[in-house]
């Protein structure tokens, strides 16, 4: 399965479910944002759902901040909760308000159980855990955005009607957020389980995380088609 190389360990998990992944990268919504075929009221619904959900991701990236062995690791993890609050977010915001939609409205609006699933499952595996579950359990949503992004960047014009949507994960600062994830992770688990991770007790335990995750993204669009 090819992708953007965000390191050995996102690469070996995703190669771990490829059924999973593809249902997730390739899904419908995703050809729709893709080709601009998708409904405007089923993005919508997406978008006022992602924003809570980017709420409680800075909530998790904030618990991996608590979770960190290593200076190093605290930084990246607090610099991801600050690219989620003032910079991923600011998207939603803008889009939602030229739509009439205002932040509080978003803030207060209901989430959807897909998103309650996904995002407590995400914080439990932190809370449970140690901060390679939580890294895990995390990893879809930050490479597989990445991924997604760049491969509809690719494919799309500069006048595509999600074009502000596919940009925002394909441009520099997030493709440099997902480096920068993916080169910490290497040496997370480098440190944690030594040099052959998959061959690791753990590893199996850690793979089930990533891939339930990962089924957790393909219902969080199922939902976004719901709204249309
Ligand atoms: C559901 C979901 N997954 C991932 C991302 C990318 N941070 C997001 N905004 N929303």
């Amino acid at each position: 399965m090819s992708g953007p190389n965000y390191g050995q360990t996102f690469a070996h998990m995703r190669e771990g479910c490829p059924a999973q992944w593809q249902a997730y990268s390739r899904h419908a919504f995703v050809q729709g944002l893709g080709d601009g075929t998708l409904p405007r009221a089923a993005f919508l619904h997406y978008l006022v759902q992602d924003y809570l959900f980017l709420v409680h991701f800075a909530r998790a990236w904030s618990l991996a901040v608590v979770k960190s062995e290593t200076l190093e690791e605290m930084k990246i993890c607090a610099a991801t909760v600050e690219a989620l609050v003032n910079h991923e977010m600011a998207h939603h915001v803008q889009v939602c308000a030229a739509e009439g939609i205002s932040e509080q409205q978003l803030f207060d609006a209901r989430e959807e159980l897909e998103n309650i699933a996904y995002t407590r499952y995400v914080l439990d595996a932190g809370l449970q855990g140690d901060f390679l579950d939580l890294m895990a359990a995390l990893a879809p949503c930050v490479f597989g955005y990445g991924e997604i992004g760049l491969r509809l960047a690719q494919n799309s014009g500069a006048d595509a009607p999600y074009g502000g949507w596919i940009n925002t994960y394909a441009a520099p600062d997030y493709q440099t957020v997902c480096a920068t994830i993916g080169a910490m992770l290497e040496g997370a688990v480098a440190r944690r389980l030594g040099d052959e991770p998959t061959g690791s007790a753990r590893w199996a335990a850690l793979q089930d995380r990533f891939t339930t995750a990962t089924e957790l993204e393909v219902r969080f669009w199922d939902m976004g088609l719901r709204g249309a």
